[in-house]
C-alpha cells in the first residue's frame, strides 16, 4: 500500500492524502475523490505506507485514489517545481496553481490515449513474415518488393510512405501480414533543422548588429537583455537574428507577446523567415489545439512557439531562448486566480533552464528599467528607427481658449486635411468607446447611472442602449429624466462613437475606420479592419488602445491624441507611466515608413510636467524622472508590495475583514500598510470594494508578512463574510 500526496484544484493551501496499492511517478494525473466529487489531482509524491499511523490512516480515514490517468507522467518535473515556485511566490493553492498552467485537456478527466492520439502518427514496419517474403516475392511485385525493402531497416511514417507508394501496394503488405500499421509514439527529439529554409533578411543595421552580437555571443547561459529600442527601431529584426542562430542550434524558443498585439501578420513574418510552421497560443485558440501545440513543444517537433500571457506554462524538450515583446504591457499580468506575470516568470524560467531572456520595448516598464540601469539586466539600445525612417515629431496643442470641433481643435482639423490631400491617414485617438461617458439631464443635472456600481452608464447611441462598462449591465436610453421628468437628455464628454459621427461632419467625402471593441467584436472583424487600412481604403482611423500596439500602419503620418487630462491626475502611483508608455508608442504609430510623421497631443494643461517633459525629452526621459521619484518615496520597483481586496453587498464587512487583514501583519517585516482604502472603482456588481496595500522593502520580507496575514484570514470568521483575495506585486487598483 503507498500513501500518495496530490495535488487537487481546491482553494486549500495543501497537498492531500490517498492510498493505492503501487507506487505513482509524480506529475502523472489521477482521479481523485473530493468531498462529493471526483476531481483530477496530480501526483506529487507517494511513499509506501511505513509507520503504524499511516496503516491505521489506511484502515478508512483515507480514500483511495479512483483511477490513475497516465501510464507514465504527460507533466515534466520542470513545469511540477515551477509550479511550486508560483505557488509560494504567489501565495496561491499549489492544485489551482498546477491546474492553471496546464491545457484544460489535461484537467479533465481525459485519458492518456485520447491525448495522445493527438500527436501519435500512423506508422508501417515490417513483420518476421515479410523479411522471409523478400527471397521469394514473384517478380512482377516490384512496387511491394521495394516497399519491403525500404521498410527492412527501419519503420516509416505513413504519411511518408503514401508519397512514394500507392495504396493498394501498401494494403497488399498489410493483408499478406508482411507488414503492420501501428501508432508511433511521438519520441521527444528535435527534427525540424534540417527542414528550416531562411528567409531573406536584411543587413542589420550597426545598433542592431550590436546586440544580435551581445546575445548570441552568450546563448548556453542565463542572462536579461533589455532590448529598448524607439518604436520602428526594428527590434523585432533582432529577435529574429538572433531566434535564426538558436534554432540553427536545434534549441527551440518562445515568444510572449501582448494578447492585441498577436497578428496573423506577426506570425506570418515569423514563418516566413524559417519556412517552418509556428506554434501560436492564444485566448482563442481551441481546447484541443492548445493540447497539440503543448506536446508537440514538449517533445521538441516544434521549434518556435509565439503565444501571449499563458504561453510562459508551454513545456519544451530544449529551449533555447526566450523573448518578451512589448515587456512593459500589462495584459503579461493575469488579473484574477493564480496572480501571475508572464514576465516576470520567463525570467524565473530562463534562470531556471540557463537560457537567455530577451525583454523589448520601446517604452520599458519601469521594473525592468531599473534593473537594466543598476547593472542586473543588459541594456541593449536601438536609437534610429530601421530602414531610414525618420523620428516623429511631437507637440502640445493647447486647448486652453482654443476653438474646438468635435473634440478637436480647430488648428488641427487643417492640418488633418492636409495630410489626407496628400494621400495619407490620419490617426485619431481617444480612449472611450461608446457616444458619451455620461447621460446627463440638461433641466436637473441627473447622471443616469449603473444601479450596481455607482457609475454613470456610458451612452452607445447607435445601439441605443445604456451600457456600464464596469459590470456589463445595460438597459434601454431613457426618453425622460428619471428626476425631473424633463426630456433634455444630453451627451456629456466624449466617447469613440461620437468622435466618428462628428468627424464624418467635418470630412464628409473621406472614409472613417474605428477600431475599438464595440465596431469590432470579433477577432475577424478586427483583422479585417486593420487589412482595409493597410489597403488604404480608409483615411481617418478613430481608435482606442487596441490600435497603440505594435501595429504597422506605414500610411500612417499624423497622430492625434483627443485627451489625456483625466490621466495626469489620476490617484494610482502607476499613472503617469502608463501615459508615458501609451502617448509614446502611440507617437510610432506614425510615419514608420519614408513618410515623415508627427504627433499632437490636446491638453488643457500644457505646463503640466509630465506633458512637457514627454514632448520634449521623450520616454527615456520621463521614465528616469518617475523612477527617482518613486525611489524617494520609497515604492515599486525600490520596494516589493501586494494588494488585499475585498468585496461584500455590506460596506462595513469590507472594512472589518481588511483591518484584520492588517492587524495580522507584523510590523517589523513591512514598510507600511495602507488602507482598508477604496479601490479605484468603489462598487462593482452591488459589492462594496476596498484594499488593503501592503508595501516591503524586500521579498523574503513581503512574503513572510503575507504568510501571517493569510494564516489570519483563513481561520478568521470576518475573512469568510466578505470575497477577497491576494495579489503580489499587483498593478491594478480598479
Ligand atoms: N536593418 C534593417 N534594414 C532595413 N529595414 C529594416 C531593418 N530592420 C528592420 N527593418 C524594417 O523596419 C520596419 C520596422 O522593424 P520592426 O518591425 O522590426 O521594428 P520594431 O522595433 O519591432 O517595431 P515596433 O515599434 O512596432 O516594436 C519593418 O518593416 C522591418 O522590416
Ligand atoms: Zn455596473
Amino acid at each position: 500500500m503507498y500513501l500518495i500526496q496530490a495535488a487537487v484544484p481546491v482553494p486549500l493551501r495543501q497537498l492531500f492524502t490517498y492510498t493505492h496499492d503501487s507506487s505513482l511517478e509524480h506529475g502523472v494525473r489521477v482521479v481523485v475523490p473530493f468531498g462529493k466529487r471526483e476531481l483530477v489531482g496530480i501526483v506529487m509524491e507517494s511513499k509506501p505506507v511505513g509507520s503504524d499511523q499511516e496503516k491505521a490512516a489506511t484502515d478508512g480515514t483515507l480514500k483511495a485514489v479512483q483511477c490513475v490517468l497516465d501510464t507514465k507522467p504527460l507533466i515534466p518535473d520542470e513545469l511540477l517545481s515551477l509550479g511550486k515556485w508560483l505557488s509560494d511566490y504567489y501565495l496561491h493553492p499549489i492544485g489551482d496553481t498546477l491546474l492553471t498552467m496546464l491545457p484544460s485537456w489535461l484537467r479533465k478527466n481525459k485519458s492518456e490515449q485520447e491525448i495522445m492520439s493527438l500527436v501519435n502518427q500512423q506508422a508501417l514496419k515490417i513483420l518476421p513474415e515479410g523479411k522471409d517474403a523478400l527471397s521469394t516475392i514473384p517478380a512482377n511485385a516490384k512496387q511491394q518488393k521495394r516497399l519491403l525493402n525500404a521498410l527492412r531497416e527501419k519503420s516509416a511514417l505513413l504519411s511518408d510512405v503514401k508519397q512514394r507508394f500507392s495504396n493498394a501496394v501498401i494494403n497488399a503488405l498489410v493483408d499478406k501480414q508482411w507488414a503492420v500499421q501501428y501508432q508511433q509514439n511521438l519520441e521527444a527529439k528535435v527534427d525540424w533543422q534540417d527542414k528550416l529554409t531562411l528567409g531573406n533578411k536584411p543587413i542589420a543595421s550597426r545598433e542592431q548588429g550590436a546586440a544580435i552580437g551581445v546575445i548570441t555571443s552568450q546563448l548556453t547561459t542565463f542572462s536579461v537583455s533589455l532590448l529598448d529600442g524607439v518604436t520602428g527601431s526594428g527590434k523585432t529584426e533582432v529577435y529574429l537574428q538572433v531566434i535564426e542562430t538558436v534554432l540553427l542550434r536545434g534549441r527551440q524558443v518562445l515568444v510572449l507577446v501582448p494578447e492585441i498585439g498577436l497578428t496573423p501578420q506577426t506570425v506570418e513574418r515569423f514563418e516566413r523567415r524559417f519556412g517552418h510552421p509556428v506554434g501560436v497560443l492564444h485566448s482563442k485558440v481551441s481546447d484541443k489545439k492548445r493540447m497539440q501545440i503543448w506536446l508537440a513543444a514538449k517533445s521538441g517537433k516544434l521549434p518556435l512557439i509565439i503565444g501571449t500571457r499563458s504561453a510562459i506554462f508551454t513545456p519544451f524538450y530544449q529551449l533555447g531562448l526566450i523573448v518578451v515583446d512589448e515587456e512593459h504591457d500589462d495584459s503579461f499580468k493575469q488579473q484574477d486566480g493564480l496572480r501571475y506575470h508572464a514576465r516576470d516568470l520567463a525570467a524565473v524560467r530562463a534562470q531556471r533552464l540557463g537560457v537567455p531572456l530577451v525583454l523589448g520595448s520601446a517604452t520599458p516598464s519601469l521594473e525592468t528599467l531599473n534593473n537594466a540601469l543598476n547593472g542586473r539586466y543588459q541594456h541593449l539600445h536601438l536609437s534610429a528607427r530601421a530602414g531610414g525612417a525618420n523620428p516623429v515629431s511631437q507637440y502640445i496643442q493647447d486647448m486652453r481658449n482654443h476653438p474646438v470641433q468635435g473634440g478637436i481643435a480647430e488648428h488641427l482639423i487643417e492640418k488633418m486635411q492636409q495630410h489626407i490631400q496628400a494621400g495619407n491617414q490620419v490617426l485619431v485617438f481617444l480612449n472611450r468607446r461608446g457616444f458619451s461617458p455620461v447621460l446627463l439631464c440638461h433641466a436637473c443635472g441627473h447622471v443616469e447611472m449603473c444601479h450596481r456600481c455607482d457609475r454613470p452608464m456610458t451612452w452607445h447611441k447607435a445601439k441605443r442602449q445604456l451600457k456600464c462598462h464596469h459590470c456589463d449591465a445595460q438597459r434601454g436610453v431613457p426618453n425622460r429624466c428619471d428626476h425631473c421628468h424633463s426630456d433634455s437628455l444630453i451627451a456629456d464628454g466624449l466617447g469613440t462613437e461620437q468622435l466618428e459621427q462628428a468627424l464624418q461632419g467635418l470630412f464628409p467625402s473621406v472614409s472613417i475606420a474605428r477600431i475599438d471593441r464595440d465596431a469590432t467584436r470579433t477577432k475577424d472583424a478586427l483583422e479585417k479592419r486593420f487589412d482595409e487600412i493597410r489597403a488604404g481604403k480608409h483615411q481617418l482611423l478613430v481608435g482606442t488602445q487596441i490600435v497603440a500596439k505594435g501595429h504597422h500602419f506605414p500610411d500612417v503620418t499624423m497622430v492625434v491624441i483627443v485627451d489625456v487630462d483625466s490621466a495626469l491626475f489620476s490617484a494610482d502611483l502607476r499613472a503617469a507611466e502608463k501615459l508615458a508608455q501609451l502617448v509614446t508608442q502611440l507617437a510610432g504609430r506614425a510615419g514608420r515608413a519614408e513618410k515623415p510623421g508627427e504627433m499632437w497631443l490636446q491638453t488643457h494643461h500644457p505646463g503640466h510636467p509630465i506633458v512637457q517633459e514627454l514632448i520634449h525629452n521623450g520616454y527615456a526621459h520621463v521614465a528616469r524622472g518617475l523612477l527617482a521619484e518613486r525611489q524617494s518615496a520609497n515604492v515599486i520597483p525600490f520596494s516589493v508590495q501586494a494588494i488585499v481586496k475585498a468585496e461584500s453587498h455590506e460596506q462595513y464587512k469590507v472594512q472589518k475583514a481588511l483591518q484584520l487583514a492588517r492587524s495580522a501583519l507584523p510590523p517589523a517585516h513591512i514598510i507600511s500598510a495602507i488602507g482598508p482604502v477604496q479601490t479605484l472603482i468603489e462598487k462593482k456588481q452591488g459589492r462594496y470594494r476596498m484594499m488593503l496595500i501592503v508595501r516591503a522593502s524586500s521579498r523574503k520580507a513581503l512574503n513572510l508578512a503575507l504568510r501571517h496575514l493569510l494564516s489570519a484570514m483563513t481561520a478568521s470568521k470576518e475573512a469568510k463574510q466578505v470575497r477577497w483575495s491576494l495579489d503580489v506585486d499587483a498593478i491594478d487598483l480598479t
